[in-house]
């Protein structure tokens, strides 16, 4: 249920991995307006300081703004940007303007660890050191001023080891994690291209054309091609020659189809075309062509290879019936004699 509403107010689904980052914006969000808003209340009411009332009121807005961008907008790294920003400013005004006591700077922590996080490694590294370098020149020129004790070089030291370490550490943390989750996203480009590439002759395998043919918005023409004789080519040249006449076939397969055709291996010696092309007419001057252009391929073996082809209209709500119908018109390319197409009527 809450789920559900967040994936609403983000605009992406829970499975998507933006949507962590989307959640850790708005309840960072909540939490620093939350903040803002107490401290404007205290800085007010409580104990009045201008300085930080103005410098607190202007977090408490520009939290709304961000969240603007983050739920309306939808432009989440400018929501992260506004929210850095605001938490890199107020910081540093608050060390600035409240009276130099050294607790003042432990809130400078923030921007090396959340500024890379919510901006990425280049970004936040980069506003860090700006950071680091305002407040390094600050204290070491006002340090020998500061109230009630004054703030000696050791603990400029001791801050900027501390300092140096975090932005480091987030660094490399955050550098890490944007890495293994580009080489994971590569991972699966080069997966999902195996799981539908055949790997003998590199066409589409069955699995794709599958997909192909079941998402279709519109019908069709669809060929079945089956290698004649091709127990006997294997029986007389062996396996491994068979393979080879597989991949020949595979590519005269298609350089003789249009750019846009899509060929397939269905599985052994049997082949799948889904044509692009709507014409009937188109198709079937095609289908000789295919006919002919592996009829007088060498394929090496002293014998023409010929290959029988089936052809139906394929539409995808009767999937199966169409897969039958195909299947129906090689069985009657068979019976012809082989080395030519059948059209299923
Ligand atoms: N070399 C090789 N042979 C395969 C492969 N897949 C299937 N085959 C062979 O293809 C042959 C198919 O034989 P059959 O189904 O009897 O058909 P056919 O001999 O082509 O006869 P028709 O279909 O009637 O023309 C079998 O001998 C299979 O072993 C493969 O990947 N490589």
């Amino acid at each position: 249920m809450v789920i559900r509403y967040l994936e609403q107010a983000f605009g992406v689904a829970s499975s998507h991995p933006d949507f962590r980052f989307r959640g850790f914006l708005f309840s960072a969000l909540i939490l620093i307006s939350s903040g803002f808003g107490f401290f404007s209340f205290y800085n007010a009411v409580i104990d009045f300081y201008p300085p930080m009332l103005i410098a607190d009121l202007i977090g408490f807005f520009s939290c709304f703004i961000g969240g603007y961008y983050l739920l309306v907008k939808k432009q989440p790294k400018v929501a992260a940007a506004i929210l850095q920003l605001i938490v890199t400013l107020i910081t540093f005004l608050f060390i600035l303007v409240d009276g130099n006591e050294e607790f003042a700077l432990a809130f400078a922590f923030f921007t090396p660890v959340m500024g890379i996080f919510l901006l990425g490694y280049k970004f936040g590294s980069i506003l860090s050191v700006i950071n680091f370098a305002g407040i390094f020149y600050f204290c070491f020129t006002q340090m020998g001023t500061w109230q009630p004790a004054p703030f000696l070089s050791i603990n400029l030291i001791h801050f900027s080891f501390v300092y140096t370490i975090l932005l480091i550490v987030s660094f490399y943390y955050d550098s890490s994690r944007r890495k293994a989750y580009q080489m994971l996203a590569e991972a699966n480009v080069k997966l999902q291209e195996l799981a539908t590439t055949d790997a003998l002759t590199a066409l589409r395998n069955r699995r794709y054309i599958d997909d192909v043919l079941l998402n279709a918005t519109s019908d069709h023409y669809m060929a079945m091609i089956d290698v004649d004789d091709f127990k006997q080519v294997n029986d007389q040249f062996g396996h491994d020659k068979g393979d080879k006449i597989l991949v020949k076939l595979a590519r005269v397969l298609v350089s003789s189809v249009g750019a846009k055709d899509i060929v397939g291996r269905w599985g052994g010696e049997e082949f799948v075309v889904i044509f692009a092309e709507p014409s009937l007419a188109h198709v079937e001057e095609c289908l000789k062509c295919l006919n002919q252009h592996i009829a007088a391929t060498d394929f090496g073996i002293q014998r023409p290879v010929t290959i029988s082809i089936g052809l139906a209209n394929h539409n995808a709500k009767s999937h199966k019936e169409s897969l039958r119908s195909v299947d129906q018109a090689l069985y009657e390319a068979k019976s012809k004699g082989k080395n030519t197409y059948s059209i299923a009527c």
